[in-house]
């Protein structure tokens, strides 16, 4: 089944690029390290999903680029062609000459609504192409302007005209530092938007993707180039092609609608985060060698005190083992129970290991579902990218709680003294609006609380 991919806005269009890119090259490597039957078939599976027919034998990404201004759009555009192995449809862009200027108004209220026709009809025609439709990938920033106002408003109306259709939407946290004043305001409403319609939220903080190229790939002046390939890299290796349940000689057919099967239990939980086991530069890989064991050791451990790389992680934090007493006995009998972060469900995806117990503890997920619920392995024997051993794993759990507490808190702070709110109240955002997206916020900090 195949994935339609909807780029929106600086970021996602730029991010997008190095998702395809990454998918296509692993595709083709050389290093699957397996045989050349499996290879063939993992390189079909591969092109079902994310590629249409080639012209001329190139394949075009299954994809819509939205933008309001040209510029990122050309330069994506190019560097696909430029490539030679994949590129983008002729026909798959819609751009405008004038930007959001980082308003989340501006973008959900005029640009949505006015250019709506357009934007649906460029996705209505990439999802008549797809002989199987699975659902759409839906990518973007929720700092700016372009890509989380239009990127909302896009995905209700995929959310009214595709209700049977899956949707899960690759979400940017800004830098804690912030580049972009009133990126507060503009991510509170593009998470209580998207947690209306969409089926899942999996976010990647820039901090933390920063870090990782900071410290495990060891890149001295990082650009948003460096950083998208972290993530694409973390994102192709839970969409490149594992085995179905059923079977370990058939492909999964409909990986978007196993993800929300197996992570997202109750519509409550939509935010998903990534973890990947190994990063590392190319020059660094020539020299390590690694066990299963160690890696998913490693998994393990940043899953429960809340790392996104392995170096810094704590390995003091453990999981409460009195499961099922009430909080104080477990602060008293643990004390570091308040880093570890309880679980909803988890997925890990290596390749070729078999003994994963460490990831079916109960005391690692919440007490109302068993781990044989919560827990999911995704199989397949081919190696993803350049490394020989590697692993990610895929959570819905306590991760988020504290960002999204502090992002909701520092949007108050500023709302309280009704900063920067005519230039959203000018766009037909009114205070209200700013009120109901702190309280389905709260809310759903709370529903993380009690887990
Ligand atoms: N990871 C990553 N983050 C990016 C990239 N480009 C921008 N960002 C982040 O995205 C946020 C700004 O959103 P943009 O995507 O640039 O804005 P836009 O959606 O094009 O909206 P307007 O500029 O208002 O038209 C900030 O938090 C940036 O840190 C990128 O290529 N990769």
């Amino acid at each position: 089944m195949s994935i339609v991919t909807v780029q929106l806005g600086q970021c996602g269009n730029q991010i997008g690029f190095e998702v395809f890119d990454a998918l296509l090259s692993d595709s083709h490597s050389s290093q699957g390290l397996c045989c050349k039957r499996e290879n063939e078939a993992y390189q079909a599976s591969c092109k079902e999903r994310f590629f249409s027919e080639e012209e001329k034998g190139v394949p075009i990404a299954r994809a819509v680029l939205v933008d309001m201004e040209p510029k990122v759009i050309n330069q994506t555009l190019a560097k696909a062609a430029q490539s030679g192995r994949w590129k983008y449809g002729q026909h798959a862009c819609f751009c405008q000459k004038q930007g959001s200027g980082n308003n989340w108004a501006y973008g959900y209220s005029v640009h949505g609504p006015r250019h709506e026709e357009s934007i649906m009809n460029l996705i209505r025609k990439e999802v008549e192409k797809c002989d199987s439709f699975s659902g759409f990938f839906i990518i973007m920033s929720m700092a700016g302007g372009t890509g989380s106002g239009i990127g909302a408003f896009v995905t209700q109306n995929l959310q009214d005209q595709y209700s049977n259709s899956l949707k899960m939407n690759q979400i940017i946290w800004p830098y804690g530092t912030g580049e972009v004043i009133v990126q507060n305001y503009n991510s509170i409403l593009t998470l209580s938007h998207l947690y209306r319609s969409s089926d899942a939220l999996l976010v990647h903080e820039n901090d933390a993707v920063h870090k990782i190229c900071a410290k495990l790939m060891n890149i001295k002046q990082i650009s948003f180039s460096d950083i998208n390939q972290v993530l694409a890299h973390q994102l192709g290796s839970v969409f490149q092609p594992t085995y179905s349940a059923e079977s370990s000689f058939h492909y999964r057919r409909n990986p978007l609608g196993d993800l929300m099967e197996h992570l997202v239990p109750h519509p409550e939980f939509k935010m998903l985060s990534i973890r990947n086991v190994p990063h590392m530069s190319e020059n660094s890989l020539a020299y390590s060698t690694f066990t299963w064991a160690g890696l998913l050791k490693h998994l393990r451990q940043m899953l429960i005190s809340n790392a996104r790389m392995e170096e810094g992680m704590s390995h003091h934090t453990q999981p409460n083992f009195s499961w099922g007493l009430t909080m104080l006995p477990r602060l008293v009998l643990n004390p570091w129970f308040q880093e570890f972060k309880t679980s909803l469900a988890n997925m890990v995806k290596p390749h070729l290991y078999k003994n994963l117990e460490g990831f079916k503890d109960p005391a690692l997920y919440t007490s109302w579902l068993v781990p044989v619920n919560a827990f999911n392995v995704w199989k397949t024997q081919r190696a993803f990218s350049k490394y020989e051993k590697s692993a990610v794993l895929v959570s819905n759990s306590q991760f988020l709680v504290k960002p999204l507490d502090m992002i909701v808190g520092k949007a108050w702070n500023m709302f309280a003294s009704k900063a920067y709110i005519h230039q959203y109240t000018k766009f037909g955002i009114e205070e209200e609006d700013f009120l109901d997206s702190f309280t389905s916020l709260e809310q759903v900090v709370a529903s993380y609380c009690n887990l």
